[in-house]
């Protein structure tokens, strides 16, 4: 907590000028009920208009002062709260940038989110209500109970029990309410979770025909939350009649009581209707003090989950070499075995390996045996549990993330752009690339066809949508070879390629000029029988190394991944 009151202390003057001016203000409503007794008592009574007037114009001052100090208070209220709301999103965002991918799937993506927009705006509405009512309201209960005193004391005896009475409803309530609230959020959440799943799963329900299921699904969780809230509701609506019942029967006390005291000439008429003022603002008090208090704990529980992320030391550090001479051995991999946390077993197991500069190794394996997990261990996307991977023989996690990346261009499995134009996304790979370079490196990854189609300023849809799977994957090798990196990875980036461009992109990458270290990760052994050199995974472990034809003769595994596509595609071709 004390973390987050850091991003408060950088909107000092606001939050202290906030409650101040909220004080002001209560100190002026303290006073409106006794200019309302002078009114009755010294005006209405005494048929003096002149004074009416003048307590009237005075009510009217006192308003208007009031106004303005909450008006203001509310200013500076807001810019605190979002100020601070705004440092806390900054901080946030950059702390997530700076997870690795290992953070990222132990937190997950949904929650970080969540995380980053409801729980910061939970926070800053939190520290809005705070900044205007935590010395207001206590301010007003204990005031109207002292200015009760000063105006009668046997007639104020009456508060000394409500008061009490009163708070003892109000804060029962609230702390019914508040674990149920909890509930609520958590129930909010689950909906908020299965609208995002179906959303980005729209195409897969829409093909499975799961729409009535899912439907079906909504409703029930809908429906929980609809029951959860109206038994909220009915809690938190028992609080009026409980309170109004209670004050009501202290009015009649103090009218009651008042009226003896006037019958008798203790009290004014006047005094009577201030001390039943009194006892109202009271109640409103009361009543703002405990949804105060009930947002205040619905903003802890959403801080704590925000400070649960800025606190989080994040599990890889960065090294501080930004360059390293070139070696003999380009890419080194020393016994390395990799298990993802929460895993049962590695994802690779004793991988050793030496990749001389320019040559293209082909990494082929089923599904699972490990290929992207080999190759995402280069740019540290992951580190390795035990053993070494180098880069110019240096330890990879010796190296600043940007000077190691800078020299590997990588081309996921899954082909992300961003929403704008072709261009924009094709800068990433080098923010000074020309645009004759950045066809360039389009025609190498065969790409050259959406760029005659569409122009370097076509637009991108949202996750590029507008796109086909195969135009996506082109562009994603474009801006890979943009940045002209001395390492090139291409992790299955082709599986949505036809096999004559596919063979087209192998053979533009081999004839760039450059004696580049290129990584192919493919199912399809069309896709790396030409490679240098090929490495077969298989559960984990080396089960082959070697070209084509000697992986044939030696290899098993490969020689079975072989067979089983030659047949398919003979099969395919009869
Ligand atoms: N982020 C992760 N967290 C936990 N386990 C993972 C993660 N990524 C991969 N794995 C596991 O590690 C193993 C190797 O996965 P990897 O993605 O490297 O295989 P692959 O050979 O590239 O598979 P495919 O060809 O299907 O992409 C699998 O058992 C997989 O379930």
């Amino acid at each position: 907590m004390r973390k987050l009151l850091c991003y408060l202390k950088q909107e000092r003057k606001e939050a202290i000028l906030a409650p101040l001016f909220k004080l002001l203000e209560a100190l002026l409503e303290l006073f409106v009920p006794l200019v309302m007794a002078k009114i009755i008592d010294d005006g209405i009574a005494a048929k003096d208009t002149g004074m009416v007037l003048q307590y009237g114009g005075l009510l009217v001052l006192l308003a208007a002062i009031g106004l303005a100090f909450s008006i203001t208070a509310q200013y500076y209220a807001a810019k605190a709260a979002v100020g601070m709301g705004a440092g806390l999103r900054s901080a946030l965002f950059r702390k997530i940038e700076s997870f690795s991918f290992s953070d990222l799937d132990d937190l997950g993506t949904s929650t970080l989110i969540t995380r980053l927009t409801s729980d910061i705006n939970q926070v800053q509405s939190g520290v809005n209500l705070v900044l205007r009512l935590f010395l207001r309201s206590p301010f007003i209960v204990f005031g109207a109970m002292i200015m009760a005193f000063t105006v009668d004391v046997k007639a104020a005896l009456i508060f000394v029990v409500t008061i009490p009475v009163l708070s003892v409803i109000v804060f029962t309530v609230m702390l019914v309410s508040i674990p149920l609230f909890r509930k609520v959020q958590a129930a909010l959440d689950r909906i908020l979770l299965r609208t995002k799943e179906n959303l980005a799963g729209a195409r897969v329900i829409r093909a499975f025909a799961k729409e009535d299921e899912e439907n079906a699904n909504f409703a029930n969780e809908n429906e929980y939350l609809i029951r959860l809230q109206l038994f909220v509701g009915r809690i938190s609506a028992l609080m009026n009649p409980l309170t109004y019942i209670v004050i009501n029967f202290a009015v009649l006390a103090v009218i009651m009581a008042g009226g003896r005291e006037v019958y008798l000439g203790h009290l004014t008429q006047g005094k009577v209707i201030a001390l039943v003022n009194y006892m109202a603002s009271i109640l409103v008090e009361l009543v703002k003090l405990a949804n105060l208090i009930i947002t205040i704990n619905k903003s802890l529980a959403c801080a704590k989950r925000i400070e649960e992320v800025l606190v989080r030391t994040e599990s890889m550090t960065e090294g501080d070499i930004m360059q390293a001479q070139p070696s003999e051995y380009h890419v080194e991999f020393c016994d390395v075995t990799m298990q993802y946390p929460g895993s049962a077993k590695p994802a690779l197991t004793n991988i050793s390996l030496q990749v001389k500069r320019g040559e293209t190794i082909g990494i082929i394996g089923g599904t699972g045996s490990g290929k992207s997990t080999l190759v995402n261990l280069i740019p540290r996307f992951y580190d390795a549990y035990s053993g070494t991977v180098r880069v110019n023989h240096v330890d990879v996690r010796e190296y600043t993330y940007a000077h190691l990346r800078e020299q590997i261009g990588v081309v996921l499995q899954k082909a992300v752009l961003f929403s704008g134009t072709i261009r924009e996304n094709l800068l990433w790979g080098n923010e000074q690339a020309s645009d004759e370079e950045l066809m360039a490196a389009s025609e190498v990854a065969q790409a050259g066809d959406i760029l005659a189609q569409k122009g370097l300023d076509g637009r991108v849809e949202e996750g590029g949508k507008n796109l086909s799977g195969g135009q996506k994957q082109r562009l994603t090798i474009a801006r890979a070879l943009v940045r002209n990196p001395d390492i090139l990875i291409l992790d299955d980036s082709a599986s949505a390629l036809d096999f004559a461009t596919d063979a087209a992109l192998r053979k533009a990458i081999a004839q760039q000029g450059k004696k580049r270290t290129v990584f192919l990760v493919s199912q399809r052994t069309s896709s790396i029988m030409h490679a240098d050199r090929i490495i077969v995974l298989d559960d984990g472990a080396i089960a082959g190394i070697g070209t084509h034809e000697q992986l044939l003769k030696e290899c098993a595994v490969y020689q079975e991944i072989y067979m089983s596509q030659f047949k398919k595609e003979g099969s395919h071709e009869k």
